[in-house]
């Protein structure tokens, strides 16, 4: 592959055809599949934004998940986490097919993932440790001291200082808040974390610390992660693959594999300059 430019075309082994969960290639290798898509169908009027997708995500990796702007990377985020409804198709998370879920069982469930979304979403008017006992409340009867220690020991673990607790999110900078923000969607010790976009708006140094945070996070605490990103950087430091939205549905491989891949949006998005830049740094 030249790395000098873009490739054309013919420089490109044909496209494979994918094997299962949109795959490039079989990375399962007896590992557990812990988010699993088939046959996904979201569409809004007769706009459809995803046809026929399959996917696959294993226990213990992170998966960052791109695509071109309104491919639907954020609806198919929702979808998974159940503030969107696909029209077709079938997502077992952590082994239950979540369309099954109700009540209790819902609850159960939402208690084992974490969920950061885009903008933080913290409530402006609660302190930093507040907003990490808003899912605690909901899902354990705890006494409010323990709670409270509870909120301190995820503040200490994305890197907080202490007295970030009592501090309300205007307070913080945009990297603190998403770091209290991250604090709160570990708050119920989850298997999997949904990331939306998590290094948007950071600088480089602040991204490439927050990204160290959530590799350290995943290996120490064997979270599964799944992230929404644009960050070329994130997906070199920290991914084990990339799941890339293309023609309305997902393919997914390592970096090696998606270098790869014959198909005009990734030829442009990772031989490009930045693509290659951050390959180059991350060698
Ligand atoms: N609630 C909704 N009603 C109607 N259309 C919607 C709704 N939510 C999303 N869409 C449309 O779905 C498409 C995918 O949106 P989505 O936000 O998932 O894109 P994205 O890949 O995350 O884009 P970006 O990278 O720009 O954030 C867009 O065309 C968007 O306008």
């Amino acid at each position: 592959m030249a790395e000098a430019g873009l490739a054309s075309t013919e420089d490109l082994p044909p496209k494979a055809p994918l094997v299962e969960g949109g795959q490039i290639s079989d990375h399962r290798d007896g590992r557990e599949v812990v988010l699993r898509l088939r046959g996904i169908r979201t569409q809004f009027g007769d706009k459809v934004i995803h046809d026929n997708l399959d996917f696959d995500v294993f226990r213990g990796e992170i998966v960052g998940l791109v695509g071109g702007s309104g491919t639907g990377k954020s609806v198919l985020l929702r979808t998974i986490i159940g503030l969107n409804r696909a029209r077709e198709g079938t997502i077992e998370m952590l082994g239950v097919d979540t369309s099954t879920l109700h009540g209790k069982s819902q609850r159960e469930m939402l208690a084992r993932t974490g969920v950061q979304f885009q903008d933080g979403a913290l409530f402006s008017s609660l302190t930093v440790t507040e907003n990490i006992i808003v899912p605690i409340r909901e899902h354990a009867e705890l006494e409010d001291q323990t709670m409270r220690e509870i909120a301190a020991l995820k503040i200490g673990m994305v890197g907080l200082p202490a007295d970030t607790g009592m501090k309300k999110p205007s307070e913080l900078s945009g990297g603190m808040r998403k770091r209290a923000s991250l604090a709160r969607a570990l708050a119920l010790d989850p298997e999997l974390l949904f990331l939306d976009e998590p290094t948007a708006g950071l600088d480089p140094i602040g991204a490439s610390h927050y990204d160290e945070l959530v590799k350290g996070l995943c290996r120490n605490l064997g979270l599964t992660i799944l992230m929404v990103t644009h960050d070329l950087d994130s997906l070199n430091a920290i991914c084990d693959r990339i799941a890339v939205l293309l023609d309305k549905r997902v393919v997914v491989g390592t970096m090696a594999e998606l270098l790869e891949y014959d198909h005009p949006w990734v030829r442009e998005y990772f031989h490009g300059p930045r693509g290659r830049a951050a390959r180059q740094e991350h060698k």
